[in-house]
């Protein structure tokens, strides 16, 4: 097995509770008077991490779940409140926009204070300037002082540096983000070279794109705590999953408490699970989705089912009414139905499935039930669904999967 290059045991960091200048003095005054100490807000808690040399892992959670906290922890910028972390090997990291560099310096001063501080000689960084001039790719702006550079110059720069060092370990913050689409394509091929040559990377992004291009594993952050640890696709696709129930809209709730009683869904199980878990399907698999609908005055109900993308995109949706069907009667009042869908063509991602019992004549919905499924794989197509398709007139080049 190869060699450990990070680990982190019980890591958590806390910090004073302070909101107003009020509280500020109070904790001044706690610190310097009592034995109890301030009062702490724990941001990260119980974090037991463990990177190899060659794997890649990226931290995903939402705004403020503690992942710069993290990766603060592990580069040496923050001391942890509990816990213990050990770095192995040189560490090249891309944290807060613009930190490391002096504003006042040029480009090219700060490039040459940088590869100082990583260890470089004097003759090794006249070898690699034009390296790193070149991959910056910023013109004439390299002699300018760096207070004057936008953002995504300040990035370019970061990530030249770090490109021409080659650390053991590469932490990135969310700096694909700021370079404009031509710098973040030629930083993802650079990360895809380093880790090919055998780098390691622990890469916080928003961007499940990006989480699932670069890193093998993920890590899920939540309130400060890991929710989930693993493949990079159970991890994002879970991640995914439940950011979309959190949104499921709380005015489609509202219109289920109001709208009458007629007819309502007793249960809805995709690919026979009732429960309430995403299903986890693979690409081409089938997908059942059955549900039992109560009808208040016995009448025949209509079922009516969609399919949307975690982004609210519409996929697919039909009713039994449109396809000129009925539930069947099971029992006094209750009717089921199922949908088959066989070689399911869509794309990996999360979707979610909305049930909904109809009048007869398939005019009113009575009821919405939603369920979500994830599809799983590491396809790199784009899109919703895969389309049948082939090439011609081409040959095998070897490489993509
Ligand atoms: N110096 C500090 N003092 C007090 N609280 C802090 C400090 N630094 C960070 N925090 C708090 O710690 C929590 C975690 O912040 P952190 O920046 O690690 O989150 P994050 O997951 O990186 O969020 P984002 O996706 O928004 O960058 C937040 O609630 C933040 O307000």
């Amino acid at each position: 097995m190869s060699e450990l290059l990070v680990e982190a045991q019980g890591l958590g960091k806390a910090y004073p509770k302070v909101h107003r200048s009020s509280d500020r003095l109070r904790s001044l005054g706690r610190l310097l008077f009592s034995s109890r100490g301030a009062e702490r807000i724990s941001v990260l808690r119980d974090v037991d991490l463990q990177i190899r040399r060659g794997e890649s892992l990226g931290l995903v959670g939402e705004n403020g779940a503690g992942k710069s906290t993290l990766l603060k922890l592990i580069t040496g910028v923050l001391t942890p409140t509990t816990g213990s972390v050990r770095v192995r090997g040189e560490i090249g990291a891309l944290l807060e926009l613009g930190a490391g560099f002096h504003p006042e310096y040029s480009g090219r001063d700060n490039v040459a204070m940088a590869a100082a501080l990583h260890g470089l000689s004097g003759t090794e960084l006249r070898e690699r300037l034009p390296e790193i001039i070149d991959f910056a790719d910023i013109g004439q702006y390299i002699d300018e002082p760096v207070k004057h550079y936008s953002s995504g110059m300040v990035v370019r720069l970061g990530f030249a540096v770090i490109a021409t060092l080659k650390p053991d370990l590469l932490v990135t913050d969310e700096v694909l983000a700021v370079g404009d689409e031509s710098f973040q394509k030629k930083c993802v091929q650079w990360i895809e070279n380093y880790l090919a040559g055998g780098g390691t990377l622990i890469l916080v992004s928003h961007s499940m794109y990006h989480i699932q291009k670069l890193c093998r594993h993920a890590c899920w952050l939540r309130g400060g705590e890991i929710a989930m640890q693993g493949d990079v696709f159970d991890v994002t696709q879970a991640y995914l999953a439940y950011h979309e129930r959190k949104s499921a809209s709380v005015a489609e709730r509202r219109e289920i408490a109001q709208a009458g009683v007629e007819f309502s869904v007793i249960a809805v199980a995709v690919n026979d699970d009732e429960s309430e878990r995403p299903a986890l399907l693979e690409l081409g698999d089938a997908l059942r989705i059955r549900a039992r609908v109560r009808s208040r005055d016995g009448r025949t109900p209509g079922v009516m089912v969609g399919i949307v993308r975690a982004d609210g995109t519409a996929v697919y949706g039909t009713s039994t009414e449109i396809d000129a069907v009925a539930p069947e009667r099971v029992a006094e009042g209750e009717y089921l139905c199922e949908l088959q869908l066989d070689g399911l063509p869509l794309l990996p991602g999360s979707y979610r499935i909305r049930v909904h019992p109809m009048d007869t004549e398939g005019v009113r919905i009575f009821d919405t039930i939603e369920r979500s499924f994830v599809v799983r794989g590491a396809s790199r197509e784009f899109g919703l669904v895969r389309l049948a398709h082939r090439w011609n007139h081409v040959c095998a080049n070897g490489s993509g999967s």
